[in-house]
Order: C-alpha cells, then sequence, then structure tokens
C-alpha cells in the first residue's frame, strides 16, 4: 500500500491530540504526519492519499496555518488523489458554524479533482449551519466531525469507526491498490 500524508493544523492543541490518536489507531508507520505550518504544495504532490485535519476558528474561519496556507492550497491539483478530511469544532458556541473548515477544504479538493472519502452522517449532532455539509447530501458532512468542547466522550468512538470505514473506503479505490 501506498504511504498516507497526513497534514493538520492546531492552534490550541485538540486538533493536535486527535492526530495523536488517529496516526497511532491507524498504524504510524504506514503515515507521514506533517504540521501544515511548515509545508508547500510540493509536500502534497508527493502522496496520492491524503489526511487532512484542522479546527475551525473566529465564525467560519479556518484555523490560522490552514489560513496562511490556503492561497498555496487552491494550486494543488488533487487529480487522481484520494482526501479524507477530519475537523474539530463547537456545534454549541458556533452552531452556525460548525467544523466550517472541513467544508472550506472540501470545496477546493472536489474544484481540483479530488476524490473525498470518509463521509460522515449529521445525525448525532446539533447545529444550525455548517460549510461541512454535503449541499446534495445533506444528511452527511464532507469529513469527521469531533466536538471536543461539548461530546469530548464520543471522540474516540467516532474516530475509532472513521478509521475503520476510510480503511474499507481506500481499499475500494484504485489509489490503495496500485503498485508503486
Ligand atoms: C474564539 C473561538 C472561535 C471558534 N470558532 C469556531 C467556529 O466558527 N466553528 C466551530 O465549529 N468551532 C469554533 N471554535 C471551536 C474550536 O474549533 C474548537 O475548540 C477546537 O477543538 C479547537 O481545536 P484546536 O485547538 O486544534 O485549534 C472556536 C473556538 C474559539 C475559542
Amino acid at each position: 500500500m501506498k504511504k498516507i500524508g497526513l497534514f493538520y493544523g492546531s492552534d490550541t492543541g485538540c486538533t493536535d491530540d486527535v492526530t495523536k490518536d488517529l496516526t497511532e489507531a491507524w498504524g504510524a508507520d504506514q503515515i507521514d504526519v506533517h504540521e501544515v505550518c511548515d509545508v508547500s504544495k510540493d509536500d502534497f504532490e508527493q502522496y496520492d492519499i491524503l489526511l487532512l485535519g484542522l479546527s475551525t476558528w473566529y465564525d467560519g474561519d479556518l484555523q490560522s496555518d490552514w489560513e496562511d496556507f490556503f492561497d498555496e492550497f487552491q494550486e494543488i491539483d488533487f487529480t487522481d488523489k484520494v482526501i479524507a478530511i477530519y475537523g474539530l469544532g463547537d456545534q454549541v458556541g458556533y452552531t452556525e458554524y460548525f467544523v466550517d473548515g472541513i467544508g472550506i477544504l472540501a470545496e477546493v479538493i472536489l474544484k481540483n479533482g479530488g476524490q473525498i472519502i470518509g463521509h460522515w452522517p449529521v445525525a448525532e449532532y446539533n447545529f444550525r449551519e455548517s460549510k461541512a455539509v454535503i449541499p446534495d447530501n445533506e444528511d452527511m458532512f464532507y469529513g469527521l466531525a469531533i466536538d471536543n468542547d461539548n461530546e469530548s466522550n464520543l471522540t474516540d468512538t467516532r474516530l475509532e469507526k472513521w478509521i475503520d470505514q476510510v480503511k474499507t473506503e481506500l481499499e475500494q479505490t484504485t489509489v490503495y491498490n496500485a503498485v508503486g
């Protein structure tokens, strides 16, 4: 299997913690972990399988490192790449912008030819609006939503379930099975 590139950004350490758990649960030897504050577009382009992690800040904005990198992110060609996104947010305090960052990244990835896997049901959350909701399938987010501010007790289970789901979906892609 091809090596996976994980890129994440975190302001107060929550996405950092989730990223450590995710990497450990997935199998650290299969993933190269990068903080988005230290990367360039070329770093993304060497992987066919990407995991992207971020939080949402200030009424629907990207986490600050993602915000700084966003112009370059929009120049990445995602053709033939498979991407799964996990995002942290607060469905109570920011109910009109819940995990918007997932949706902001997803829009660019789809526009630039990427395939997003790891869609996640909205049903067990309580929020008013989110850019992470898929416009033509409003029962689903583009990626995993984690709310450590209000539901940290659910994070481990959500993460485990999502990892299993993403691995299963990956096995069905040609990228995953390609040699090299
Ligand atoms: C000032 C502030 C603004 C925030 N804005 C949003 C927001 O617009 N949408 C959202 O879902 N969560 C929002 N959050 C919640 C954070 O995304 C959440 O606390 C997250 O776990 C932080 O992760 P990090 O430490 O990895 O950056 C905000 C939190 C703070 C303190």
